[in-house]
């Protein structure tokens, strides 16, 4: 069996703003901080899913752009695939999560992060440093 793939979007605001929001579920995992996204559908392109859950969690619309590192564990049997992603429309809302914040390079990790999620930040940070 090949891994679930699960998509997250790192929207970058201004070039150093970067938008982390709260988990509401389930239990093990709420209150936990992530980026936004989920699981890819059947035939579905990565592009395609990041674009619905945003639109699905956040009400915006997104543009997709450079993968984040390569693919990041998650549990047995699924891995995350990130993108750097920026806001086309919208200002995000929290239709699925506890809450939504805006984090500055000051801020990159004031959130309780998942665990997959810390990694993922760091190289997000440099990311967003080297430009
Ligand atoms: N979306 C997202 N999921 C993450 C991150 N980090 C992390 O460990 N996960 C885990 C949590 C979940 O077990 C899984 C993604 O599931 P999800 O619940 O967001 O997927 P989904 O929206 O398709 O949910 P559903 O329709 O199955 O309810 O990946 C992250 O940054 N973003």
């Amino acid at each position: 069996m090949s891994a679930v793939v699960v998509v997250a979007a790192v929207i970058v605001a201004s070039g150093e703003r970067v938008l982390a929001a709260q988990r509401a579920d389930p239990p093990a995992l709420a209150g936990g901080w992530e980026f936004p996204g989920g699981k890819v559908d059947p035939g579905e392109s990565e592009e395609a899913a990041l674009v619905r859950e945003c639109v699905e969690e956040l009400g915006v619309q997104i543009a997709v752009g450079e993968r984040v590192g390569d693919d990041w564990p998650l549990a047995e049997g699924y891995l995350m695939r990130v993108y750097l992603c920026s806001l086309v429309s919208g200002t995000p809302q929290a239709r699925e999560h506890l809450a939504l914040r805006w984090l500055g390079p000051g801020e990159y990790y004031s959130v309780d992060w998942l665990g997959a999620d810390l990694p993922v930040m760091k190289t997000v940070e440099n990311l967003l440093l080297r430009d």
